[in-house]
């Protein structure tokens, strides 16, 4: 995991993530949520249980694509194909494949959709905005309607633990607040476009409520 955080390389990563063909690379997807999780851990001991969850499902990922197996995870296009081929998925209870690839994925695929709502939010904000606020906007409009009570609560405690805009700017490491802003411009297209195909993919087979 890198030492410190850069939002290029969450760019670089979701930049590498597409193939000519459009498949999505699982390898640039994990690197790209590990980069962010080590921006989510400078933020203080408030987001540890976010930051675990969030590893755990990276190092799932990470274990099947290092596994004997590891070929048919190389995009998520081929490990859908790979899982279901093979049965290897729980696809209307928890059974036998609690942990399988697509479901794994699909946590954090949701969790993209935030990130792509906060991120846009962050973009276009002025002086004034509230990281809280956006955060929660964000989350309540994605991720939320996938989590039980007590996690919301848990996750909305955490947001008002962020910082303030200013600072949240000068911890994302990339420059001037109008280089931020650039960045973030440049990044957005390259995370909508990762976050669209694998929707698209998981939607054709059915697979966007995995339990
Ligand atoms: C570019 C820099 C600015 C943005 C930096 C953002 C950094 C964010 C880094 C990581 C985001 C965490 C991703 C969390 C994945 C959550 C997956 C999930 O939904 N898991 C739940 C369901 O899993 P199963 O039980 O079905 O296996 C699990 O129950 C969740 C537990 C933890 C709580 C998740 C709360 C998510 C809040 C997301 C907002 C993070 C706020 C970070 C603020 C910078």
């Amino acid at each position: 995991m890198a030492d410190s955080f850069s939002l290029q390389n969450v760019l670089d990563s979701f930049k590498s993530c597409l193939s000519d063909n459009k498949e999505v690379f699982i390898k640039y997807y994990i690197s790209g949520w590990r980069e962010l999780v080590s921006f989510m851990n400078s933020l203080g001991s408030v987001f540890s249980f976010i930051s675990k969850d969030a590893v755990n499902k990276i190092q799932i990922l990470e274990n099947f694509l290092v596994g004997e197996n590891g070929t048919h995870y190389l995009t998520v296009q081929s490990m859908v194909k790979y899982e279901l081929d093979n049965e290897l998925v729980d696809l209307t209870k928890r059974g036998i494949h609690p942990e399988s690839g697509c479901r794994t994925l699909l946590r954090l695929h949701r969790a993209l959709r935030w990130l792509q709502l906060f991120l846009e939010s962050l973009r276009t904000s002025n002086e004034d905005s509230k990281t809280s606020v956006m955060c929660s906007e964000a989350y309540n409009a994605s991720l939320a309607q996938h989590h039980p009570w007590i996690i919301r609560k848990a996750a909305g405690v955490a947001f008002c633990a962020l910082p303030y805009r200013n600072t949240f700017f000068e911890v994302m490491n990339a420059g001037s607040h109008q280089e931020v802003i650039t960045l973030l411009g440049e990044a957005l297209p390259m995370i909508s476009e990762v976050y669209q195909i694998t929707e698209d993919l998981y939607a054709k087979n059915n697979l966007l409520d995995l339990p």
